[in-house]
């Protein structure tokens, strides 16, 4: 490329990057002067004035996300139109707004990733332009001529190939970058797609379904700014690892009105911190826990076997079985939620209470109608008056005797109570797992000894419980008076720190008569009456907080790990159904998880969701890929491998070592592959990544052993740190992650650890960008029988 292009280049990146700062500069003057303005005035001002600051935050926050790589783009058009595209827009205000630079999402901005020789749409020349900080670096170009068309090949052609595969071979970070560069043609259809209705997407490993997850979220935000900030978009992710891993992408591209979360955080205040064994996590997940739980709770509504006796006043009051199974059959046929219901059911329980106190007392207002179903009053002299009856239910409604015995028959349930009464009374359990038809082993993986009481450890749950807590939560409903409890208590809240603002603002004046003061004009409770409508918490953090919560869009990553509760609790966070599903039935670890999109969504969907592929593997070199292929037959062999883009020259290979020996080797494996990677990519960040992927009932052995030789080593805890030279991880960790280089260890055990264990094989094989080793101390499992001996320096090092 001509030295002259590339000044030409770089005087219009230089004016682009020019206007940048402008506007950064403005975005940051108008956020200042907001900030300054003085607090007070009408509520709308207050209002206004925290809009006003977080739209200046956000400009500024997608200003400061453009600057790596502001411009990356050029089209020439036939007729002589040039197009930049790049991470925004920018128009030029002298010149009728006329595009300066075109957002990557515009619509203009599409055939630079669509335009192909076969299919030109246009577009004579696609440039890449590469930067480095501010300075154009380099320029390649494709001239798009029907005569390099790969016309009857039946492959689309690589967009931008060059920038691509330097793309695909530079060593990995730790953390997921974007691709807004080089989005292929077939990932780019589904970035763009519409945005109503479902969409799944089946693609194999290293397709990008990911990025392509993450770039439709990014384009749906460009494109319906107002009604999805509004609501905001929930990614859902298989762990915590893997979200720490994209949690780049989206504030490198400018949006940060996303919510980040796995199943098992989804339920708000509840962290999924504990595991339990697959059994129990595969039933837990499974359709019967509905009736489970529906069960569960209608055991809490109960009537009594013998009459209860309360004592009132000096009197006892009996309340049989007759009355309260009235009264709960009048709550239920309310069929509000079980906390509702309850004002139903203490109203007939009280009016039963109240006709059989008066009646003691010589009077009988309701002889004939032993629930008070008719307004009038019954046949009996009426000698108590009915306000002296109302009396009687108010004082009947706060004595603790009467309060304890509807707390015994109908209790206000929070989610976390009925659930771990649940799994912690036998009694509770056995009567629901009938319901549920659970059989006794069923029952018993179900079983849980809750030391704690249950009611106050919100850390006790695992991922499988998130789901039936949110369906517990709406066979529940509210609690209104701890609704009402909770908003009085916020109330006083804001009043004690009105109060201190009032507080500070009059400090050290209150001695001068003459200055009006702050508390002359305003007290606390009115200061904090005025704050009240405002709710300063962004839309992610409010979305998070609030279980019933309507996202507009839902991204679910891995979707093919969701149960069937899990697919029940996200349809709920969704009601509009506006969702991007990405996943891939051949990775399915999860024993609740999915074989089959049509079976596993059909429950929720019915017919009502569309499927897109995508076919062209950019992580895993075709040497590796074959590897795979054999295990991805053995799983079904109807199943098809996406094609790779690319191919390294190196054989994946595989070693047997002593088992006394395996620890050492494969820390002095990972050690050559660690120093083979430096001298490849260098010492800086970019250095490349090795992951060590064990079956889980290994890692406790092996992990000391590798520390110890790795200093450098990360390991699989609850926060294993990506941005380490090694990880070691199983492979459920390991899920959507990728590594430049991967020892698999022991693949037998792998695959004999679960009935899935074959997907779990092949979500290892798929995870590497450059090299492949297998090290092992058992035979091999028949599908990895093609992978060769490792080349001799493997050997010598292990030796
Ligand atoms: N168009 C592209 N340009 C550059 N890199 C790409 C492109 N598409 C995918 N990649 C890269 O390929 C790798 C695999 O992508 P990604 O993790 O999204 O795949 P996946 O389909 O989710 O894989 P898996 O199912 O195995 O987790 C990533 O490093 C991603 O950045």
């Amino acid at each position: 490329m001509s030295n002259e292009e590339v000044e030409h280049e770089q005087e219009y990146v230089s004016m682009l990057y020019e206007r940048l700062d402008g506007f950064r500069e403005q975005a940051s003057t108008r956020l200042a002067e907001v900030l300054a303005e003085r607090p007070g005035g009408r509520p709308q001002a207050h209002t206004e004035r925290q809009a006003a600051a977080s739209t200046y935050s956000r400009q500024l926050a997608r200003y400061d996300a453009a600057e790596d790589g502001l411009c990356f783009g050029r089209l020439d058009l036939d007729g002589d139109e040039t197009r930049y595209v790049g991470r925004l827009g920018i128009f030029d205000e002298s010149d009728d707004y006329a595009p300066l630079l075109i957002d990557w999402r515009a619509p203009a901005a599409r055939p630079f990733y669509l335009a192909t020789a076969a299919s030109p749409e246009g577009v004579r020349r696609r440039r890449q332009i590469r930067t480095a900080r501010r300075r154009v670096v380099e320029i390649d170009d494709e001239v798009l001529e029907l005569a390099d068309a790969n016309v009857g090949t039946g492959h689309e052609s690589l967009t931008g190939e060059a920038r691509l595969m330097a793309a695909l071979t530079a060593g990995r970070t730790g953390r997921m970058g974007d691709i807004v560069e080089t989005i292929q043609a077939e990932q780019d259809r589904i970035i763009r797609a519409e945005n109503a209705g479902v969409l799944v997407v089946q693609g194999g490993p290293g397709t990008g379904k990911t990025a392509v997850a993450l770039h439709r979220a990014a384009y749906l935000l460009y494109t319906y700014r107002e009604q999805l900030t509004k609501r905001g978009v929930l990614v859902i992710g298989p762990n915590p690892t893997f979200l720490r891993y994209i949690s780049h992408v989206l504030p490198a591209l400018g949006e940060t009105s996303v919510v980040l979360s796995t199943v098992g955080d989804l339920f708000p205040g509840v962290y999924a911190t504990r595991t339990e064994p697959r059994e129990t996590a595969e039933l837990k997940g499974g359709p019967r826990m509905v009736e489970l739980i529906t069960a569960a709770v209608r055991d809490r509504q109960r009537v009594p076997d013998e009459p209860l006796e309360i004592a009132f006043e000096d009197d006892i009051l009996l309340l049989d079985a007759a009355t309260c199974e009235a009264a709960r059959d009048r709550a239920r046929a309310t069929h509000r939620p079980h906390n509702q219901a309850r004002v139903v059911f203490v109203q007939a329980v009280v009016d039963a209470l109240a006709r059989q106190y008066a009646d003691r007392l010589g009077a009988d207002p309701y002889a004939d109608d032993p629930l008070g179903e008719d307004d009038a009053p019954g046949g009996g002299s009426n000698l108590l008056g009915d306000e002296v009856v109302d009396d009687i239910r108010q004082e009947l409604r706060q004595d603790e005797a009467v309060l304890t015995a509807l707390d015994e028959l109908w209790p206000v349930l929070t989610p976390q109570w009925l659930l771990a009464d649940l799994f912690a009374d036998a009694e509770l359990l056995a009567s629901a797992a009938e319901a549920a038809g659970l059989t006794d082993a069923e029952r018993d993986l179900l079983s849980r000894p809750d030391p704690h009481g249950g009611r106050a450890a919100d850390r006790m749950w695992t991922s499988a419980d998130a789901p039936l807590l949110d369906e517990a939560a709406e066979l529940l409903g509210d609690d209104e008076a701890a609704a009402l409890a909770a908003a009085e208590r916020r109330r006083r809240e804001r009043i004690a720190y009105a109060q201190g603002v009032v507080d500070i603002l009059t400090r050290d004046m209150d001695d001068d008569p003459d200055i009006l003061m702050v508390s002359d004009l305003i007290d606390a409770e009115r200061l904090a009456e005025r704050h009240e409508d405002s709710d300063d918490r962004s839309t992610a953090e409010r979305a998070a907080a609030d279980r019933t919560w309507a996202f507009g869009h839902v991204i679910v990553d891995e979707a093919q790990e969701l149960s069937h509760m899990a697919w029940r609790m996200v349809m709920r966070r969704c009601p509009s159904r506006s969702m991007t599903l990405v996943g891939d039935v051949a990775q399915t670890g999860d024993l609740a998880g999915a074989s089959s999109w049509a079976r596993v969504l059909g429950p929720h969907l019915g017919d009502r969701w569309r499927l897109e592929r995508l076919t062209v593997n950019y992580r895993t070199p075709a040497e590796i890929m074959a590897v795979a292929a054999e295990v991805l037959a053995a799983i079904d062999p109807g199943l098809e491998p996406p094609r790779s883009v690319r191919e390294t020259g190196t054989a994946p290979w595989e070693l047997t070592v002593a088992p006394d020996t395996l620890a050492s080797q494969l820390a002095a494996i990972a050690a050559s592959e660690v120093a083979e990677l430096r001298e490849a990519l260098g010492d800086g960040p970019d250095g490349g990544r090795v992951a060590v992927l064990v079956p889980s009932g290994l890692l406790g052995d092996l992990r000391p052993a590798l520390e110890a030789a790795l200093p450098a080593t990360t390991t699989a805890g609850d926060e294993p740190d990506l941005d380490s030279p090694v990880a070691i991880l199983t492979v459920r960790q390991s899920k959507g992650l990728e590594f430049d280089a991967v020892l698999v260890v022991e693949p037998d055990l792998i695959v004999e650890e679960s009935p899935r264990g074959l997907n779990d094989l092949y979500v290892a094989l798929t995870r590497a960008t450059r090299s492949l080793a297998v090290l092992h101390t058992s035979p091999l499992p028949a599908a990895l029988g093609k992978l060769e001996p490792g080349p001799a320096v493997a050997q010598a090092v292990a030796r």
